[in-house]
């Protein structure tokens, strides 16, 4: 017991896989603390320092941000977590990111959502955000109760600049090149887990599955059940 029934967990995807989709749910179901990576730089941009304005050409041109600034971003923000069960969504996405992860910590178990790229488009183009919060509408999948604002703040929703169909053609591109490696990477070490299919609420059942036999303490539970 002790340290043993610390998790953690790393969620991947092509952009528009239904990562932050999927974090919400496995953190409402499991409990693990979700740590997103897009989120934590949006919040960076919303300061307007030199930082967040280097960040914003990034995000904005459909570029990684450096691996050394995001590296150090999220492994500070998990310094504060040691004691905690963890999900991490978009980091890492290169292999650098991954050896600078793997330095710190050994991740339990690494999801990825495998969903063809054209179905990724046609929800890219649909996607509405809560920016202060990273809640994420979509207008067939999940609409908001009232058009264009927040269910829980009623604050307006955006678009992401990044989200237009050339930026998305160029991140899908980037995706392939510099973070289909981290697969194989967490295939080499026998932790990944791939979940194929073009619906969330169809690879949702799978993954929970999953999570319920891997997760210390849920065996318990699963077995008295
Ligand atoms: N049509 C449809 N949209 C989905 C589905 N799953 C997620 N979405 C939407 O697709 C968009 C991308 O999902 P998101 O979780 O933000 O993906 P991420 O970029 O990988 O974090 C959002 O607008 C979601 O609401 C699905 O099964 N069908
Ligand atoms: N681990 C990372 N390394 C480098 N850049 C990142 C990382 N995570 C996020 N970013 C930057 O933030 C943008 C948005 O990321 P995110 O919100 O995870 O969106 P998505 O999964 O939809 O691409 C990325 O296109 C990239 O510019």
């Amino acid at each position: 017991m002790g340290l043993q029934t610390v998790f953690r967990a790393v969620i991947t995807g092509a952009p528009g896989s239904g990562k932050g989709t999927v974090s919400r749910r496995i953190a409402q179901s499991f409990g693990l603390k979700h740590l997103s990576s897009g989120d934590t730089l949006r919040a960076i941009i919303e300061t307007k320092t030199d930082l967040g304005l280097l960040m914003k050409s990034c995000i904005d041109q459909g570029q990684l941000v450096p691996d050394d600034v995001i590296s150090r971003l999220i492994l500070s923000s998990l310094r504060g977590l040691e004691q905690s069960s963890w999900l991490l969504d978009g980091f890492p996405r290169t292999v650098a990111q991954a050896e600078a992860l793997d330095s710190v910590y050994d991740v339990d178990s690494v999801i990825n959502l495998d969903v063809p790229f054209q179905t990724i488009r046609e929800r890219l183009t649909s996607r509405w955000v809560h920016l202060p919060s990273g809640r994420v509408y979509n207008i067939d999948f999940n609409p908001p109760k009232k058009p264009g604002l927040d269910d829980v703040t009623g604050e307006p929703l955006v678009q992401r600049d990044d989200d237009s169909p050339e930026i998305v053609s160029r991140r899908l591109k980037d995706y392939e090149r510099q973070t289909q490696p981290v697969l194989e990477y967490y295939r080499s070490k026998g932790v990944l887990e791939t979940f194929s299919g073009t619906e969330t609420n169809k690879i949702w059942p799978h993954i929970h599955a999953f999570l319920t036999r891997k997760i210390p303490g849920n065996q318990q539970a699963v077995g008295k059940a």
